[in-house]
């Protein structure tokens, strides 16, 4: 897959199929727009995703897990375009004329009914079907996915990660969230505990659901293993500064330190809190372990 990111002076050399937004997330109404534009690879045209990129605001999905589930469902080139003033402002029409047509050889478009663009949002699908003759390209509207009688959108994902529901988010999503990162040393009591956990911290603008217990499936290498995770500030035995994700694998006995594992998040159990003890702590564990291995059965 390219990836053009960083500039505004993109431009591709062959016709494209393209599809335009935030895209944060890359939930099951992404997907359908992302579908569309695959097919037409069977025509020859090269299937692109144009995205705004602005700057560090928290996201479902971190810029590199993106690139990476773009690039394997067989998207042919990713813009991440900086959202500039230059840009922002620019008159709808010019940015259809100028980048799409022009710079972008746009041959094909799928949109959402919702999709604006340009100054003041004044762009919209109706404004694309518009200019389809003038530019050489058709416009494909999609009707907003729908789950539970709602449209499924990031802002809706977001709202239901920040109640800890993992069951819908993995169900709006299309597949399940998760945290990768690298294993990090914890302070070793864990281990003490007779609890040897993986500790890592989540990339900068992860968004994360609440502190505590869930279940969780960790992938390492080609393997998964069930397991429960804590995630927050260890409060207990002298809070972490930054939240951290901490997985107690069920039946693995292993050296994971610097291996990249990725924990998929299922069930919430309960919100993360502070004993008066390590026993306390350590007795209320053993409860999760009880409930995690209930939970998969
Ligand atoms: C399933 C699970 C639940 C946990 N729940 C809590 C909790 O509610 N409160 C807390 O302070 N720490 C909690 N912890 C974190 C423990 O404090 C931590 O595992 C222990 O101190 C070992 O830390 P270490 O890996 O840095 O040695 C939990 C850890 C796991 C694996
Ligand atoms: N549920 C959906 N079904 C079909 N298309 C969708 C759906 N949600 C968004 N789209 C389309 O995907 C493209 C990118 O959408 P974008 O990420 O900007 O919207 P969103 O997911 O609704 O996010 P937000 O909640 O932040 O507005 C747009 O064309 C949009 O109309």
């Amino acid at each position: 897959m390219r990836l053009i990111t960083g500039t505004t002076e993109f431009e591709t050399t062959e016709a494209t199929a393209i599809s335009l937004g935030k895209f944060d997330g890359l939930h099951m109404g992404h997907q359908l727009l992302v579908n569309r534009i695959l097919k037409k690879k069977e025509e020859g045209l090269k299937a692109l995703i144009f995205t705004f990129d602005f700057g560090d605001r928290p996201m479902l999905l971190l810029t590199e897990e993106r690139r990476a589930l773009l690039k394997k469902w067989g998207v042919d080139c990713l813009i991440e375009c900086p959202f500039v003033e230059s840009l922002a402002h620019m008159e709808a029409e010019d940015f259809v004329r100028e980048i799409l047509a022009k710079r972008l050889h746009v041959k094909y478009l799928a949109v959402g009914t919702d999709f604006h663009f340009g100054h003041n949002r004044k762009g919209s699908y109706q404004l694309l079907e518009a200019m389809q003759e003038e530019c050489g390209f058709k416009v494909e509207v999609v009707e907003k996915a729908c789950y539970d009688g709602e449209e499924i959108s990031s802002t809706r994902i977001r709202r239901e990660l920040e109640q800890g529901h993992m069951e819908l988010v993995n169900q709006l999503l299309g597949y399940n969230f998760s945290v990768t990162g690298e294993v990090l040393h914890g302070r070793q009591i864990g281990r003490t505990l007779g609890l040897p956990t993986t500790n890592l911290l989540p990339g900068p603008g992860k968004l994360l659901p609440p502190n505590g217990v869930y279940a969780t499936r960790t992938r390492i290498a080609d393997e998964i293993f069930e397991g429960i995770t804590n995630i927050g500030h260890k409060p207990t035995v002298g809070a972490e500064p930054r939240r951290g994700v901490e997985t107690f694998l069920f039946d693995l006995d292993r050296n994971l330190y610097g291996d990249v594992i990725t924990v998929n998040f299922y069930g919430f159990e309960r919100p993360e809190r502070k004993f008066e003890s390590l026993e306390a702590l350590k007795a209320r564990i053993e409860q999760d372990v009880i409930w995690g291995r209930e939970y998969f059965r």
